[in-house]
């Protein structure tokens, strides 16, 4: 073992250092006691496990005592590593441990064994720095390994040993900690930062503000790992609440969700719903892809009136009366009596399907007193001789009648968003009838020929936003939903009679004459609706699980990253599910690639909260060596001169360079420029249209081990690798109207080095690239 330190070192007799020795006991004391907790939880939940109890209530007990074990066991388990990381010293004495959760002891005191790093006797060891102390005189950092201390750092901030010579970067604290994580190699997948979180991260992860709070800021200054602990520790702080409602992390795509997957679960929360926009609509799956063109037409705030006029287009009129025939006489349909009906149905100002039954009964009525007027009028003055009864009892015979149903629905239809938006789209016409003063080229954008209909794999990410007004526009998922559920209740419960009936007429004869009263059989203990409602239950949905299958669910909490790609369409979309307008939207305007997605977050978020959101920034590059944000930043000069680039924290010595593809093939000339083995994670970054040329020639081809990758611009973002090829610099600049957003993202992915591959003049801005072809 090495053991690195610094600080005033003691050594005592065998010459090791006494810091190391003090820190390895209270790892092993709160080790034990961990494992203490671990058993005794593992106890509890075989009890649980083992209890028979069979009564509905009982069973719903046991299943929330399951769960709250079961949780219990994955959170002990996933503090398992690094579990103690820090230490405060105060200046009145006090020593306060820090880890990734809180210990008590089970002594007589309960005393402190850690607290959590969530907790606010925690938040100096994230804060303090010989500026500003906070009362802490030594804050001091312990590295661990498998319940081994490897390393202590100890940090001065008072006193005599105090730092007064700050470093470069003032503000950082716990330095050498965060440089060894920053220069680690990248794994794929995104790690916690709780050990080495920084002042200006703190400060935004424990934001008391419930309201709409920005964090701007530019690439690698932590704005993802910093919504991921804002989550975590808004589920410490108020998890009653949210634990109920739940929190929802919204992200650009799939292999981002992936990327940052396991970072709440390594600090011990499971119950955050990350998802797409794509897959926030329940029983879509957006799978399908559009043109940049489509996405930005789809993602438009018209397409909110293209909407409605579609659904209202439904609520037609008849173009000749329609006969229906009702106790031998022909009765018609006529336009006007349509129109009425329509307009008592409008005028509810309930959604489209709920409106139905307000339609149907005021077109029964139309219906019943026309035919009242054809049978009843007295032939000589034309008065009516029927009843207001007589009326009401033909009304009443005419809504049991299913063919004048039937014709009355044919104006107003139940309707689906998936069928709406689905005939939307296959017909040239009701597009152009939805989109009066629109171009050709925007109208050609929304068309589409038929597509084969597996359920909800023919729609796209910007689709959803659209089935999503337009479930709002016809009442989808509401109580058509619940009528859904209660038709599902009674399967369940025929199912249930069924499985009681065949265990009835399986019980063996000889049994039935002589029963012995102490044999429990199934069939005397529980009733069909018990054994229902026990199957229902049995599911155990969590808060998330629950909340994914629930277009109307209002989450307590959403956290939206790479905000800036999201279209107007999609915010309507997101601010149905947070009704009490309490978010963190996490982004960076410079980095808006999507021709829908924003360059002003004033504009994105006026029409919901007005000016009551605040800002904040982040400013350090904790990702791209100052190496490479030489160049990157000149891009961003061109997006908008008025921004300012991130500082980077460090820099490592590899120049960024070029090679040129003149004379081979774009595929192979990155082939060659991969040279020999890099160390880490490497990553091809290139225009839409070369991806695959280049995925071919690599063949599979792998660096240190690991799968190279061949990425998009749009693919990439949020991504970071060790080592990053940047290919066609020129093509991706013209591919997008945006595209000095694409080139600003894709020189900034990387964390160690940066190539770039080009076969036609490199841009003003990397020019002086270093050209190297060798
Ligand atoms: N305080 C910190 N301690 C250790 N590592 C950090 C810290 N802050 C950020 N990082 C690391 O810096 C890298 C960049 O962070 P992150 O991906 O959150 O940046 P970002 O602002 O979301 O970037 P982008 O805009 O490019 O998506 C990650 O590897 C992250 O773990």
């Amino acid at each position: 073992m090495t053991i690195e330190h610094t600080g005033p070192t003691r050594h005592n007799t065998t010459g090791s250092d006494i810091r190391v020795d003090e820190e390895q006991q209270h790892l092993d004391l709160t080790y034990a006691r961990l494992d203490r907790m671990r058993a005794n939880t593992n106890r509890r939940l075989s009890e649980a496990l083992r209890e028979t109890e069979d009564n509905p209530q009982a069973l719903s007990e046991r299943e929330s005592y399951e769960r709250l074990y079961t949780d219990d066991l994955t959170k002990f388990d996933a503090a398992e590593h690094n579990l103690y990381f820090g230490r405060l010293d105060l200046e009145d004495g006090e020593i306060r441990r820090i880890g990734r959760i809180g210990i008590l002891d089970d002594d007589e005191a309960d005393s402190t064994l850690l607290l959590d790093w969530r907790a606010p006797l925690s938040r100096p060891f994230y804060l303090a720095t010989p500026a500003a102390p906070e009362s802490v005189e030594m804050r001091r950092h312990i590295r661990t390994r498998n319940r081994m201390v490897r390393a202590v750092n100890d940090e001065y901030l008072t006193g005599e040993h105090a730092v007064t010579d700050m470093s470069a970067h003032g503000d950082v604290v716990n330095e050498s900690a965060l440089v060894s994580a920053l220069n680690a190699a990248r794994t794929g997948e995104m790690t916690d930062i709780v050990e080495t979180i920084q002042r200006e991260q703190d400060i935004i992860i424990r934001s008391t503000h419930r309201g709409v709070t920005v964090i701007q800021g530019g690439p690698g200054t932590g704005k993802t790992a910093v919504a991921l602990h804002r989550a975590a520790y808004l589920l410490y702080t108020h998890r009653d609440t949210l634990s109920r409602s739940g929190i929802l992390i919204v992200g650009p795509n799939d292999d981002f969700l992936d990327y940052i997957g396991q970072v709440l679960p390594s600090l011990g929360e499971s119950g955050v719903l990350l998802s797409t926009v794509g897959d926030l609509f329940p029983g879509v799956s957006a799978a399908a892809t559009d043109s940049r063109e489509t996405m930005a037409v789809k993602g438009d705030l018209r397409m909110v009136d293209v909407v409605k006029r579609t659904v209202r287009a439904y609520q037609s009129l008849p173009s000749m009366p329609v006969p229906v025939t009702f106790d031998t006489y022909e009765v018609q349909i006529t336009s006007q009596l349509i129109k009425d009906a329509r307009a008592k149905a409008r005028s509810s100002r309930k959604a489209h399907n709920q409106a139905q039954r307000i339609f149907v009964r005021a077109g029964l009525d139309g219906l019943a007193q026309a035919h009242a007027r054809t049978i009843g009028a007295s032939l000589l003055d034309g008065s009516q001789l029927l009843s207001a009864g007589d009326i009401a009892d033909i009304r009443e015979e005419m809504a049991q009648d299913p063919d004048i149903r039937r014709e009355l629905l044919r104006f107003w239809p139940t309707l689906t968003p998936l069928d709406v938006l689905r005939d939307l789209y296959a017909d040239p016409a009701a597009i152009r009838r939805a989109t009066p003063g629109w171009s050709d080229d925007d109208r050609a954008a929304l068309h589409r020929v038929a597509a084969p209909r597996p359920e909800g794999a023919d729609f796209s990410p910007a689709d959803v936003p659209l089935l999503d007004e337009i479930a709002e526009l016809i009442g989808f998922g509401t109580e058509d939903d619940e009528r859904e559920q209660r038709a599902q209740w009674r399967r369940q419960l025929a199912e249930a009679q069924e499985a009681l009936d065949i265990l009835t007429g399986s019980a063996p004869q000889d049994l039935e004459d002589d029963l012995d009263p102490e044999i429990l059989m199934a069939y005397d203990l529980i009733d069909a609706e018990q054994l229902a409602e026990r199957q229902t239950r049995r599911r155990n949905l969590t808060t998330a699980e629950r909340a994914v299958g629930d277009r109307q669910w209002a989450f307590g909490h959403v956290i939206v990253d790479e905000a800036q790609e999201l279209s107007a369409m999609a915010w309507r979309m997101l601010m149905r599910r947070i009704p009490n307008r309490w978010m963190t939207i996490i982004g960076d305007t410079a980095q808006t690639g999507d021709l829908a997605g924003t360059r002003s977050w004033q504009a994105v978020l006026e029409p919901y909260v007005a000016k009551r959101w605040q800002l904040r920034e982040l400013t350090v590059n904790y990702r791209t060596p100052s190496e490479i944000t030489r160049y990157a930043n000149r891009v961003l000069h061109q997006i908008n001169p008025e921004h300012s680039p991130p500082t980077s924290l460090r820099s490592n010595g590899i120049e960024p360079y070029a090679m040129t593809a003149a004379g081979s093939s774009v595929p192979s000339a990155v082939v060659t420029a991969l040279g020999g083995d890099w160390p880490g994670l490497t990553a091809i970054i290139a225009p839409d249209n070369q991806c695959a040329g280049i995925a071919a020639e690599l063949d599979g081809r792998t660096s240190g081990g690991d799968e190279i990758r061949v990425l998009t611009v749009s693919a990439c973002k949020g991504l970071e690798f060790d080592n990053v090829v940047v290919v066609g610099p020129a093509e991706i600049l013209r591919q997008s109207p945006r595209g000095h957003s694409d080139l600003y993202v894709a020189l900034t992915r990387a964390t160690q080095r940066l190539v770039v591959v080009y076969d036609e003049p490199l841009p003003d801005e990397l020019k002086d690239l270093p050209v190297r072809n060798d």
